[in-house]
């Protein structure tokens, strides 16, 4: 193995220490942030997943809300609980765990946009095509935290993104071509004609395929940076996307775990916490 690891566990905790500095003062004016989940079924991953963020906002002084429903919750049952943590003040901000296997646009469409900790209202998601401020989504802005808090130059780069899914592929294209990132950016998907042709040139590669082991030792141009965003689970065992050979081409690789999940997590909590300054601002 010769590439260094992107560590996002540890990233996390110097993230989490910085923001629970924020809370403090935002407490000392009178103001406690919250974070709603919403949680629908009984999936063991999800379940992990809304358990981690509470326990999360638990260390840094974040109150928690959380609603979980049974699999057999109706839409208007769901929609309900949306409108009523909407008109809670004590939720600053709050989500909707997917995959609930419900009308899903609908129910994002439904939380109050300035309340969206996730950044995928499509309001959000507009306000990010129109270069406007607001909440941004997490799992994207996470891999772009990764990187820069590894000194990992964006500004310039040619970075391939594989996958264009609308939590991580399709915003992260919009996110690294702002002019406050300034990179390159190439989308790919499963209807690109020679996916290993356009990795190899790239200086990053960000795969969030969901298909185990897609990005090979072949593709990585050598000293290159490679994110692990894909999540799949084999035998029961997280796996990503990235093949294990890459680590001894690339000079970065985010492991996975450990890698851009935590990141995810990390910038769910700064969401929170500007939020929470805004209203103290305004
Ligand atoms: N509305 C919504 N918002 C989300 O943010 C959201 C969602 N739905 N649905 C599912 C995905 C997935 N996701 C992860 C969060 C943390 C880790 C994470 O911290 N993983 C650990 C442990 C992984 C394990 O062992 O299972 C790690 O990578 O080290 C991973 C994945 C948030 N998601």
């Amino acid at each position: 193995m010769t590439a260094q690891t992107l560590d996002g566990a540890a990233t996390l905790r110097t993230i989490k220490a910085e923001l629970a500095q924020r809370v403090a003062a935002l407490k000392e004016q009178g103001v406690t942030p919250g974070l709603g989940t919403v949680l629908v079924g009984d999936d063991p991953g999800s379940h992990w997943y809304v358990g981690a963020k509470h326990k999360d906002c638990a260390e840094i002084g974040i109150t928690s809300i959380r609603r979980d429903l049974p699999a057999t919750a109706t839409q208007a049952e769901v929609e309900a609980v949306i409108d009523e943590l909407n008109a809670d003040a004590a939720c600053t901000g709050f989500l909707v765990q997917q995959p609930t296997g419900l009308d899903e646009f609908a129910l994002l469409s439904r939380v109050d946009p300035d309340k969206d900790v996730d950044g995928l209202h499509p309001v959000n998601l507009g306000k990010l095509v129109l270069g406007e401020s607001g909440p941004l989504p997490c799992t994207p802005v996470g891999a772009i935290e990764l990187l820069r808090r590894h000194g990992i130059e964006i500004a310039g780069a040619e970075v391939v993104v594989v996958g264009r899914g609308l939590t991580v592929g399709r915003p992260l294209g919009l996110l690294l071509t702002r002019r406050s990132e300034n990179a390159t950016v190439t989308l790919c998907h499963t209807g690109t004609r020679d996916l290993a042709a356009h990795v190899r040139h790239a200086d990053i590669v960000v795969a969030a395929a969901g298909v185990p082991g897609i990005i090979t030792a072949d593709m990585v141009k050598p000293g290159a940076a490679v994110l692990d965003v894909g999540v799949s689970r084999v035998d029961g065992k997280v796996t990503g996307d990235v093949h294990p050979g890459v680590w001894d081409v690339a000079g970065w690789v985010s492991p996975n775990p450990k890698g851009v999940g935590p990141m995810t997590r990390a910038m769910l909590l700064t969401n929170i916490v500007e939020i929470a300054e805004r209203s103290v601002r305004s």
